[in-house]
């Protein structure tokens, strides 16, 4: 079946890093993977799938940008992965009037599939459906495509739920999830949505690097 989205490519990237890093205990954004800020590593793997500049979603008072223009959460309080998404939805409908979809990906994955956004895409088959990425029966709304139709009750629902718990932000809406296989490597299969969220994270992280290098 013909997709809604013709060019994915053509969808506003928007690296969500507007979370505390609690667990990290230091700015994960900052963190070195392979000699590299997951940062500059993360925003170079989704601007490579994409025609439009990658934005920072992140804290007005952010230390280095790395060049990313910088869109702070519109609503305070770090309520959480979908105040950056509503946030980039805002930005996207001053900035990009023609785009129908905003693509998010969080500061913390660094091995995410380089097919992500050509598949989410295909998976949208009208203007008002969600598409979000899943591995390992798991699904992982950070990695999303999020219609700029849904952002009044996306920014009610932020206002009025105290739980915000995601899946029932998703409850209200289509949602298309589309299944990503593990890499093989030498030491395992890999989640290509592994995430780093604690100093044990970053260090299994470069096990995962070096094992993936060494993989013909
Ligand atoms: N814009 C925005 N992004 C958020 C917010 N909370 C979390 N995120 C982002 O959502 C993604 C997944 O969040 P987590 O893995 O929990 O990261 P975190 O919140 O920084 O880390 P912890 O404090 O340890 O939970 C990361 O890319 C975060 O930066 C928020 O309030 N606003
Ligand atoms: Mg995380």
């Amino acid at each position: 079946m013909p997709g809604f989205i013709i060019d994915p490519a053509d969808i506003p990237p928007y690296l969500l890093a507007g979370g505390r890093s609690s667990r990290m205990g230091a700015n994960k954004a900052f963190a070195l993977l392979g000699g590299e800020r997951l940062l500059t590593r993360i925003a170079a793997r989704i601007g490579q799938q994409q025609k439009i500049p990658v934005a920072l979603n992140a804290d007005s008072d952010w230390p280095d940008t790395v060049g990313l223009r910088l869109v702070p959460d519109i609503i305070p309080g770090k309520l959480g992965p979908l105040a950056g998404v509503l946030t980039a939805i805002r930005d996207a409908t001053v900035k990009h009037p023609h785009a129908s979809h905003i693509v998010t990906v969080p500061i913390d994955s660094p091995f995410f599939p380089s097919d992500l956004v050509g598949r989410l895409a295909q998976a949208i088959v009208s203007r008002d459906e969600i598409a979000i990425a899943a591995s390992l029966s798991r699904d992982h709304p950070v990695f999303g495509l999020w219609p700029v139709s849904i952002a009044d009750d996306l920014e009610i629902w932020l206002l009025k739920d105290d739980k915000r718990r995601v899946r029932d932000f998703l409850a209200r809406h289509t949602v298309r999830t589309v299944d990503f296989a593990t890499i093989q490597t030498l030491i395992g299969p890999l989640d290509p949505f592994f995430n780093i969220n604690t100093p044990d994270d970053l260090i299994a992280a470069e096990r995962w690097l070096a094992a993936l290098e060494q993989t013909p």
